[in-house]
C-alpha cells in the first residue's frame, strides 16, 4: 500500500498499522475500558498529526465491528467514563489530515458519533448504525445532536435520535449519513479513499462548520414534531430532551448547541429514568441466562435445531404465532379442525403476512410466504409426522388440550417437542397424557403474537433442560424475549396481574370510576389502564375462567354471599357486566362505551356510573373519595407483593425475570424499570408499611398481606435488588 500510515486496529496482516487504536470493544468489561479506549484514540490521533509521514487516517473497529458505543455500565460508575468523547470527536474533525471511518458490523451511540467527527464515512453493506442513547434514557452526548442534523437535516436526525432505531447501510447512504457502501473489505476501501483525499481541502467536510439545512417551515415542523415525540414518550424524559438538543442545533451556533447538549445530557444522566432503562437493558440480557431450581441451566443445555414447526389452531393467537414463525424463516404447517375453520384462518394469516411483508419491504427486506415449502395449511394430523416442534394454540380448555396432546404424542416423531400456548393451565397435567413429558413445555405468547415481544416459557416437573434450551432458542429466532418460569396458576405475568386487577375493581366498589383508575395508571406510564385493557381483551375471557373455577355461574353453591368467596372478599362487578352482555370493545360496551361494536375509542359511560352507585346502595357500601396515591399503591403494591411470593417459591429465578415479563408483555413503563425495580426505588420498607396499612383496613383481602419474603428483606436492612435472591434462604433473627 502506498498511502502512508494510518490508524487501523487489528489489521496486523496488512502490515499497515503502526499506531493501533481500538475505539470500543463490543464486550466492554466492568472496569473502565472506555477510558483506556478514549486515551488510546486521543494518543493515536495526536501521534498521527505530529508525524509528517502520516498523510491520512482511517478509523475502524476490531473484529469486523466498529463500536457498540460507550460501556453502558460506565454511566453509573463514579467517574462517568465516556463523557470525554465529545472533545475527541472534535479533535478528529479538526485534523488537517483526512480521516475516514470504515464502518463494519455496528456503529452505535458514541461509536457513530466518532464517525461524525471523521471527514468521510464508508460502510459495509451489512453494517447497522444508530444513536440508541434514548433507549437507555440518555441523548447522544458526544456532540451527536449537533452534528447529525447538520449532516442529514432535522427531520431525519430527529427520527433517528428520538427513536434510537438502527438503520441499514443502504438507508444510511440514502440519508447521506455515509458517503459510500461497499460489499468488499471496508477498511481497504477506506484506505483507498483516504489515499485519494490526501492534499484535498477538508473545510467543507467539517460538520461543526456547516449550517443546519433549512426547512421552509422549521418552526411549524418543530412544534408538530414535539407533540409527536411527547405522545410516543408516554412520560419518558429522554425523547423530549433529545428533541430539545436538536432544536438548539437549529437555533444556536455549534458551540452553544454543544453546551446545551451537555446540560441536557447531565439532567438525563442524573435522572432515575436513565438508571431504570439501563437496568432494563441488562435485565433483558440476564434472563437469557436461565436456570431452574433443580440445577438445569443455559450453560449446560443445548438447543435442538427446529427445521420445521407446526401450529394447531388458527384463532387470534395461532395466526400471530404462524406469522412469527414465517418471519423467522421456519417452515410451518398450520392445522385446523375442519376446512371451514382452516379457510377462515388461512385468509387471516395471509392478510397478516401481506401486511408484514409490506412493512419489511419499506426496510429493504423481503418475506417469502407464498411457497408451500414455507407455509402449508392442513386439517389432517398426519402431516405432523415429520415436524420438529408443535405449538398448540387452541382454546383454553384442559380437556381439549389433553385430547390434542395425547394425539400428538402418538403421531409426532419421538424427538419432536410439544409446546402449549396457555396463559394459566397446568403444564404437568397436559404433559401427563403424553409418552414424552420431558419434551412438553408451555409457551405463553402475548396477543398479537406477531407483535408482542414476550414469550413466557414454562417448564413442568418433567421438562428436560434440552426442551427449555430449544424453546429459548426458538424465542430468540422469533426475535422475542424468552423468560423461563415455573409452573403455577397464571405463571408469572397473569399471576401478578390478578391482584392488580382485583384491587382496581375493589376501588370501583369503594367509590372510584373506571376512568379515574385508568388515568392514574396511565399517568404512571402504563400504555393502557386495567379497565381499558379489560375492554380490549374482552370481559368474557375472565368470566369463562371464573365460571370454570366455580366462582360464578350455575356451579356456584346456592346461598353464597355476593361479595365473598371462600371467606375472602370477592367483587361480582365484572360478572354482572358480562351478564348484561357488556364484553368490552367487541360488544361496543364494557367498562366504557364505544362508538359501535368493535369500536376502539373508549368514552366514560354514564350508565356505568349509575350502575356503580346502585350497586353500592344495594350492598350498603359508603362511597368515598379515593385519591391518586391510594389507587396507585393498592394496584401496584399488591402486584409487587405477589412478585415477592413468586420469587420466594422459586417460580422465577430473579427479580429481573419479573421485570422483563412486565415491560415486554404487560405495558409496564420501561423508564420505571419493571415492578420489582420500581419497588427497590420506592424502598421496600415503604412498600411493606403501606401493605400493612391497607391490609389492616381490608383484612378479608389476602393479597394485601405482605409477603414473608418482602418482610424478610426489610428485616435484613432493605438490600439492593441484585442481592435479594441471596437472602432467600438466609436466617433473619428479626422476624
Ligand atoms: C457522552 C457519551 C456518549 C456515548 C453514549 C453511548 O455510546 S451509550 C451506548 C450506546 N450503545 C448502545 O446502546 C448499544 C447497546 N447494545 C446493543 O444494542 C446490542 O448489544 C448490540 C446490537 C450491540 C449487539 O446485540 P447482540 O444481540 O449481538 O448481543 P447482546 O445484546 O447480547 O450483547 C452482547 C454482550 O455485550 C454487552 N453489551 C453490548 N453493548 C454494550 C454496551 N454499549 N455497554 C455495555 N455492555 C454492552 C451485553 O450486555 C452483552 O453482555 P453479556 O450478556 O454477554 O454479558
Amino acid at each position: 500500500m502506498s498511502w502512508g500510515r494510518h490508524i487501523a486496529p487489528g489489521q496486523d496482516n496488512r502490515k499497515l498499522p503502526e499506531v493501533q487504536v481500538v475505539i470500543s470493544p463490543l464486550h466492554p468489561t466492568r472496569n473502565s475500558p472506555c477510558l483506556a479506549v478514549l486515551q488510546a484514540l486521543e494518543d493515536g490521533l495526536k501521534r498521527a498529526d505530529a508525524d509528517p509521514s502520516v498523510k491520512a487516517v482511517t478509523i475502524c473497529g476490531e473484529n469486523g465491528k466498529f463500536s457498540a458505543g460507550a460501556d453502558i455500565r460506565g454511566f453509573s460508575s463514579p467517574n462517568k467514563q465516556g463523557l470525554g468523547l465529545g472533545p475527541i470527536v472534535s479533535l478528529i474533525e479538526r485534523s488537517e489530515k483526512p480521516v475516514v471511518a470504515a464502518i463494519e458490523g455496528i456503529a452505535l451511540g458514541g461509536g457513530l458519533e466518532v464517525t461524525l467527527g471523521c471527514h468521510y464515512r464508508i460502510a459495509h453493506v451489512q453494517a447497522r448504525m444508530g444513536l440508541p442513547e434514548v433507549t437507555i434514557g440518555l441523548l447522544p452526548g458526544a456532540e451527536g445532536t449537533q452534528r447529525l442534523p447538520r449532516l442529514i437535516g432535522v427531520p431525519a436526525a430527529l427520527d433517528i435520535i428520538t427513536t434510537g432505531r438502527h438503520i441499514s447501510a443502504s438507508e444510511a447512504l440514502k440519508l447521506g449519513l455515509v458517503d459510500e457502501v461497499v460489499e468488499e473489505n471496508t477498511v481497504e476501501a477506506a484506505i483507498r479513499l483516504a489515499n485519494r483525499l490526501i492534499g484535498q481541502p477538508l473545510g467543507h467536510r467539517r460538520l461543526s462548520l456547516k449550517p443546519v439545512p433549512k426547512l421552509p417551515n422549521m418552526e411549524a415542523f418543530l412544534t408538530e414534531a414535539l407533540v409527536k415525540v411527547k405522545k410516543r414518550a408516554q412520560g419518558c424524559l429522554a425523547p423530549e430532551l433529545c428533541f430539545q438538543a436538536i432544536k438548539a442545533a437549529t437555533e444556536q451556533p455549534f458551540a452553544d448547541g454543544v453546551r446545551k447538549e451537555r446540560e441536557l445530557f447531565n439532567i438525563l444522566l442524573t435522572s432515575g429514568q436513565a438508571k431504570a432503562l439501563q437496568y432494563a437493558f441488562f435485565a433483558e440480557r440476564a434472563v437469557e441466562k436461565w436456570t431452574t431450581p433443580s440445577g438445569a441451566s443455559w450453560k449446560t443445555a443445548s438447543p435442538q435445531p427446529i427445521r420445521k414447526a407446526a401450529v394447531i389452531g388458527l384463532g387470534t393467537m395461532g395466526r400471530g404465532i404462524v406469522t412469527s414463525l414465517v418471519k423467522a424463516k421456519i417452515p410451518v404447517v398450520a392445522l385446523e379442525q375442519d376446512l371451514e375453520y382452516l379457510n377462515t384462518g388461512r385468509k387471516a394469516v395471509m392478510l397478516l403476512l401481506e401486511r408484514e411483508a409490506m412493512k419489511m419491504e419499506q426496510g429493504g427486506q423481503t418475506l417469502d410466504f407464498n411457497n408451500p415449502a414455507r407455509l402449508q395449511f392442513a386439517v389432517d394430523f398426519d402431516v405432523l409426522r415429520d415436524v420438529d416442534l408443535v405449538i398448540e394454540a387452541v382454546f383454553e380448555n384442559m380437556a381439549l388440550k389433553k385430547e390434542i396432546f395425547n394425539k400428538l404424542s402418538r403421531i409426532c416423531k419421538p424427538e419432536a417437542f410439544l409446546c402449549t400456548n396457555t396463559s394459566a393451565l397446568n403444564i404437568d397435567e397436559i404433559a401427563s397424557v403424553t409418552s414424552r413429558p420431558q419434551q412438553v413445555i408451555g409457551t405463553h405468547f402475548f396477543s398479537p403474537a406477531h407483535v408482542m415481544r414476550l414469550l413466557e416459557i414454562i417448564y413442568g416437573r418433567h421438562t428436560s433442560p434440552t426442551t427449555i434450551a430449544t424453546a429459548m432458542q426458538l424465542a430468540k429466532v422469533m426475535k422475542k424475549v424468552g423468560v423461563v418460569v415455573g409452573n403455577c396458576f397464571g405463571f408469572v405475568g397473569n399471576r401478578m396481574m390478578f391482584p392488580y386487577v382485583q384491587q382496581a375493581v375493589f376501588l370501583l366498589e369503594e367509590g372510584s370510576r373506571p376512568e379515574d383508575v385508568d388515568q392514574v395508571l396511565e399517568d404512571f406510564g402504563f400504555k393502557i389502564g386495567p379497565f381499558r385493557m379489560s375492554d380490549l381483551a374482552g370481559l368474557d375471557v375472565g368470566w369463562r375462567s371464573r365460571k370454570d373455577q366455580g366462582l360464578t355461574g350455575p356451579t356456584l353453591a346456592p346461598g353464597t354471599s355476593a361479595r365473598q368467596r371462600h371467606g375472602y372478599r370477592y367483587s361480582p362487578l365484572p360478572d354482572l357486566l358480562c351478564e348484561k352482555g357488556r364484553f368490552g370493545q367487541k360488544t361496543g360496551k364494557g367498562w366504557y362505551q364505544y362508538e359501535k361494536a368493535g369500536g376502539r375509542t373508549a368514552k366514560p359511560d354514564p350508565w356505568i356510573h349509575s350502575f356503580l352507585s346502585e350497586y353500592r346502595d344495594t350492598h350498603q357500601i359508603k362511597t368515598r373519595f379515593i385519591d391518586q396515591e391510594e389507587i396507585l399503591e393498592r394496584c401496584l403494591f399488591t402486584l409487587i407483593n405477589e412478585g415477592f411470593d413468586i420469587l420466594a417459591e422459586g417460580i422465577a429465578s430473579g427479580p429481573e425475570h419479573l421485570d422483563v415479563v412486565y415491560i415486554n408483555g404487560y405495558g409496564w413503563p420501561k423508564h420505571r424499570g419493571g415492578p420489582m425495580f420500581y419497588a427497590s426505588t420506592v424502598g421496600l420498607p415503604n412498600i411493606l408499611a403501606k401493605l400493612q396499612k391497607y391490609s389492616e383496613i381490608h383484612p378479608d383481602v389476602p393479597q394485601l398481606r405482605p409477603s414473608a419474603f418482602l418482610k424478610k428483606l426489610v428485616a435484613m436492612g432493605n438490600p439492593p435488588l441484585n442481592d435479594w435472591m441471596s437472602y432467600l434462604h438466609r436466617q433473619s433473627n428479626k422476624l
